[in-house]
Order: C-alpha cells, then sequence, then structure tokens
C-alpha cells in the first residue's frame, strides 16, 4: 500500500502525549526574545537556527542532544517569555492537527531571572489558554494538558511532585522526570513517587531512551509509573525477532504488555540520541505488530524539525501504515491520556473516530 503523505495526515485528529515546551519553540521566536534578553546565540536567521538545532540534536548521545536545551531555557526565564512560547506551543500543534496534547516542561530550570515556581506555571497556563482560545477561533480546537517535569539529576523532584498537585485543577495533569538517563535512576525519587501515588495522581517516567532494561523495570516495579517515556529499549526483552523467529517475551515486556502500559515512542529524537539506528529499524514496528500499547510522539520538534504529522507520515512510510494504524496510534494515546476518563472517551468518540471515519471514505 501507497504511504500516506503528510499533507493528509495534517486535518486527521491527532493526540500527542510526550512534547517538550522547551522543545518546540519557533526559531523566529528564538531570536526575538534572545534578543531582548541579551542572549547570545549560535545563529541569528530563524531557517539557519533551525538547521543548527537539528544538526546539533543529531550527535548519537542524549547528554549531547540536550545540550541544545541551554539556548531555549535561556530566553524562557520571564513571565512574557514563557507565556509567548506556550501559547505558539499551543497554536502550532493545534495547526499541526492535534486536538490533544500533553506538554511537558521543568519548572526548576526557569527560576534563572528571579520567577517563583508558581509564578512560572501560572505564566505557561496562561499561554496555553490564550493559544487554545485563538486556535478554537480559527477552526482547529486543542485541548493541552500539562505536565510539571523534575530534572533527574537534580534534587527537586518532591517540591515539584507538590506543585503538580497544587495545580492538578488549573490545567497540570501529571508528572515526569527527564534528563540525563544513565547514573540517574528513577528509584533516586521515590520519594516523590510515593507521594504523587498517595495523592492518586499520574505520572510518566523517561525510562529506556539511553539506558536499558534496569530503568524501565525500576520505573514500573519501584515507582508505579503510569506510563514509560520511550520504554524503546523494552525490544531488548524480546528475542526470537530475526526472520523466522519464535517471539519470546521476557518477564519485564510480558507484563508491560499484559498490563497495557503505554509506551511513549518518539521515533525521529530516538534516531538522533542513537537509541535506534532509523526510523525503518525502529522498534515500534515490532511494538505495534506484538500490539503492545503504543503511542507516537514528537518528543522535541524543533530538536528533531519535525511535527504529529510528520512523525506518522514516515511511519507510514517506513512500515506501510494506513489510516486504521494511525487510527490506532491515536486511540492508544487517547486512552493513555491523564485527563478523566469521559473526557478521554469523548475525545474518542466526538473527535477521533469520526475524523478517520470521513478520512478512510
Ligand atoms: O528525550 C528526552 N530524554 C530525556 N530528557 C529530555 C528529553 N527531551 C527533553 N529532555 C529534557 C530537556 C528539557 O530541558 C527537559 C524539560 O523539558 O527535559
Ligand atoms: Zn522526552
Amino acid at each position: 500500500m501507497a504511504a500516506i503523505a503528510f499533507s493528509d495526515i495534517v486535518p486527521a485528529p491527532k493526540a500527542l502525549l510526550h512534547d517538550h515546551l522547551d522543545g518546540g519553540l519557533r526559531p523566529a521566536t528564538i531570536i526575538e526574545l534572545a534578543e531582548r534578553v541579551g542572549h547570545e546565540l549560535p545563529a541569528t536567521d530563524p531557517a539557519a537556527l533551525g538547521e543548527w538545532f537539528v544538526a546539533a540534536a543529531d550527535s548519537g548521545s542524549l547528554e549531547r542532544y540536550l545540550e541544545t536545551f541551554a539556548h531555549t531555557v535561556a530566553v524562557m526565564q520571564t513571565v512574557e517569555g514563557l507565556h509567548r512560547v506556550a501559547k505558539e506551543c499551543a497554536l502550532d500543534l493545534a495547526a499541526d492537527g492535534v486536538v490533544y496534547a500533553e506538554v511537558r516542561y521543568a519548572p526548576e530550570q526557569h527560576l534563572e531571572r528571579g520567577l517563583s515556581l508558581d509564578e512560572v506555571v501560572e505564566a505557561v497556563n496562561a499561554g496555553f489558554a490564550e493559544g487554545a482560545a485563538e486556535a478554537a477561533a480559527q477552526g482547529t480546537p486543542i485541548r493541552v494538558g500539562v505536565l510539571l517535569t523534575a530534572m533527574r539529576h537534580a534534587a527537586r523532584s518532591q517540591e515539584i511532585a507538590e506543585l503538580s498537585v497544587r495545580f492538578r485543577d488549573a490545567g497540570v495533569v501529571g508528572f515526569d522526570i527527564a534528563g540525563a538517563e544513565a547514573g540517574f535512576p528513577p528509584t533516586r525519587h521515590l520519594d516523590a513517587f510515593e507521594y504523587l501515588q498517595r495523592e492518586n495522581f499520574h505520572f510518566t517516567i523517561h525510562a529506556g531512551e539511553a539506558f536499558g532494561l534496569p530503568s524501565i523495570w525500576q520505573a514500573i516495579q519501584w515507582c508505579g509509573a503510569d506510563r514509560l517515556g520511550h520504554g524503546v529499549r523494552l525490544v531488548d526483552d524480546i528475542t526470537g525477532t530475526a526472520a523466522g523467529g519464535d517471539v519470546v517475551l521476557g518477564r519485564l515486556a510480558a507484563y508491560v504488555r499484559d498490563k497495557r502500559i503505554p509506551l511513549e515512542l518518539c521515533p525521529s529524537s530516538n534516531v538522533q540520541t542513537g537509541a535506534a539506528s532509523s526510523i525503518a529499524e525502529h522498534p515500534i514496528g515490532l511494538l505495534h505488530d506484538l500490539r503492545f500499547r503504543v503511542t507516537v510522539n514528537t518528543d522535541n520538534r524543533l530538536m528533531s524539525g519535525t511535527s504529529m504529522s510528520r512523525e506518522m507520515a514516515l511511519l507510514s512510510e517506513a512500515f506501510g501504515w494506513g489510516w486504521s494504524d494511525l487510527q490506532w496510534l491515536t486511540i492508544n494515546a487517547m486512552k493513555s491520556a491523564f485527563i478523566p476518563y469521559d473526557e478521554r472517551l469523548a475525545i474518542i468518540n466526538d473527535l477521533i473516530k469520526p475524523g478517520y471515519a470521513k478520512l478512510m471514505g
């Protein structure tokens, strides 16, 4: 079957669970904001700056990939900067046909110019609200939920977990930890995860991206993660996948599949950090065939020069996926969202299913 073209995917309703606010800025906005705060950039033309981010992030290492965030985080230290970046994020996702998005960022990284954690969250929430209202007025409605991230090398996870719970009725729907994985196991933040469980709150953990099965095992069996950020290395626990081999799931892979634990897979990002060698060889093909709870995500649109529609187009081309596969990925994501069940169901039944039914003719 012919691959579905990018331009056909844009109007399809999409759900996105793993997108970093500080990884999705418009290059032109970075340039304007950097001028205002006196931050020096590696390029001053929007196209060149966009290319710089993709090339610099294309490093084969998560640590070097993460260094590029110094330039986005630097311009997100004021109410004005945070508000604008959040507003444009909502508008850009809506223009790409995303109807539901969970966008994450680490408030502790935005305190350099004197803002408090609460002020950071309020500025971002206000930006998302304005962007969503504008998108709705333009005929591309989007719902945005916020995930607050704690950096795994730092020691503020309990504080950020409490911040998340404080804002649970004001736009924050979950919690996450991110940053370099090797050397910083999720159990370092066990107190925060136990606190969140006592509060009946939701969280995902970046695990199984730059590090393998022990990280995924800890995230699920010690920390109680609802979802796995990436989780791509779970394939290390699946054997016999070469042509003709009998596929055998190890205990952990079987547990993840049986419990329907969602995998927030980010194909382009994984190729850039070396977690996968190409889109065609990305484990998402196998995990899809084995019916894991697979979702597809952008991770960092700026660093990967990508969008939800582009990720889906790449997968359609690499694996021959058609509309029913794209609908399956979208419904998987919506089922795995951190908003209440009835609201998830309404988006599936009122937006996603009718949208794909129309596209499938
Ligand atoms: O894919 C990722 N793995 C681990 N950490 C990440 C990834 N993408 C972004 N981050 C980090 C860098 C950001 O500054 C931080 C909060 O969004 O999260
Ligand atoms: Zn991420």
